[in-house]
């Protein structure tokens, strides 16, 4: 399962690489088990190639880019399902071994079945999501479905984290539930809801394209809350479809977050109840909100490049990884 969890940061940063360089549109058609051969001949390249320039993103951004250029996006989209589906075996082969030889409690089975079955289903969510893009309007996938893609992934991801963590360290250690612990145990769901909303929020920048504009910071435009934030109606609306608010809610969450985790971390190292793998996890997470945080600005002022892209969006996993490590070892908060 942690090879899995491994997997998993790849297969988000492959989905962040895909994404950053345009591929994600590349491959046409959603065939799980036999879309596992890529093109073996020049005729099916060349048919491959031929549906690709019937959609708008081809002739809007990569249009005469040859079949050596279609061949560059359609291999990095590839490689993503490849990865899924290979994700999917290390799954899969290992469960039915250890189910046989009863290695596995009948929960655990269970457990792992459903794991391969959400995975499966996050493949469909990923062609629900590229499907969007085949609109005669668009360029791109829809935003809300990129972010359900990215929402689901990392669901994901978290559920197996803490089927793995549990599995390594089935028994918690007791925390006494003193006040001082039971508060950083509440502020480290806190923490987690708000990574969480920042994801999110960050899904809606990159689906927006909003990192492309106000590459500036901290101001946007010369102003702290940038004018036009309230421009569409109803309100709501900003949060979701307006460049401008949906940076700025993103870069406010980001703030929010890393100020909430420093005021974690403050109160936490004053409580050694908590105990030194808690209070050592804290600080990690502490250390990857500041690199997390840095990587943002850092894509902002670059104006999106591949590498900045990709490596903010997987370490938004590190980051979460960091807060779920934290939240495990409270476990046995109160717990005798
Ligand atoms: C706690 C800190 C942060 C977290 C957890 C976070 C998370 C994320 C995630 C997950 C994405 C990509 C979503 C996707 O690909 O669908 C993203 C995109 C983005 N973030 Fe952050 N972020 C943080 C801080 C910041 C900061 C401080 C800034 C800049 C001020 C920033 C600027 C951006 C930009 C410009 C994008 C879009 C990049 C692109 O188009 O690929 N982020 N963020």
């Amino acid at each position: 399962m942690l090879a899995i969890c491994f997997m998993l940061i790849g297969m988000i940063a492959l989905g962040g690489y895909t994404r950053l360089t345009g591929s994600g549109l590349s491959i046409m058609d959603w065939r799980p088990i036999t879309g596992m051969i890529p093109p073996l001949s020049h005729a099916e390249w060349e048919r491959q190639f031929a549906l690709y320039k019937t959609i708008p993103q081809y002739k809007i951004l990569h249009d005469g880019f040859g079949l050596a250029g279609f061949q560059k996006i359609f291999w990095a989209e590839w490689i993503h399902r490849f990865w899924g589906r290979l994700m999917g075996f290390v799954l899969l082969l290992p469960l039915i071994w250890f189910a046989v030889t009863g290695v596995l409690s009948r929960r655990l089975t269970a457990r792992l079945i459903l794991f391969f079955v959400l995975g499966g289903l996050q493949g469909a969510i990923g062609w629900f999501m590229v499907a969007s893009g085949f609109n005669p309007d668009s360029t791109a996938v829809a935003p809300v479905r990129l972010v359900l893609h990215l929402c689901c992934a990392f669901a994901l991801y978290i559920a197996i984290l803490w089927t793995a963590l549990s599995a390594r360290n089935p028994e918690p250690e007791f925390i006494p539930a003193t006040p001082a612990v039971v508060r950083v145990h509440r502020l480290a769901w806190l923490v987690c809801c708000i990574v969480a909303t920042t994801i999110i929020a960050g899904g809606f920048t990159a689906g927006t394209h909003a990192g492309f504009s106000y590459n500036t910071f901290p101001l946007m435009d010369g102003h702290l809350i940038p004018a036009g934030y309230a421009r569409l109606h109803p309100f709501w609306l900003n949060w979701f479809q307006n460049i401008a608010a949906v940076q700025f809610d993103h870069r406010l969450l980001a703030t929010c977050t890393a100020a909430l985790i420093g005021g974690t971390i403050f109160l936490g190292l004053r409580t050694p109840q908590l105990g030194r793998p808690a209070q050592d996890a804290l600080m990690l997470m502490g250390w990857m909100v500041l690199l997390q945080y840095a990587l943002g600005v850092t894509t902002l002022l670059l104006v999106v490049p591949v590498w900045a892209g990709t490596v903010h969006q997987t370490c938004a996993a590190l980051l979460l990884t960091t807060a779920i490590i934290v939240l495990h070892r409270l476990r046995g908060v109160g717990r005798v």
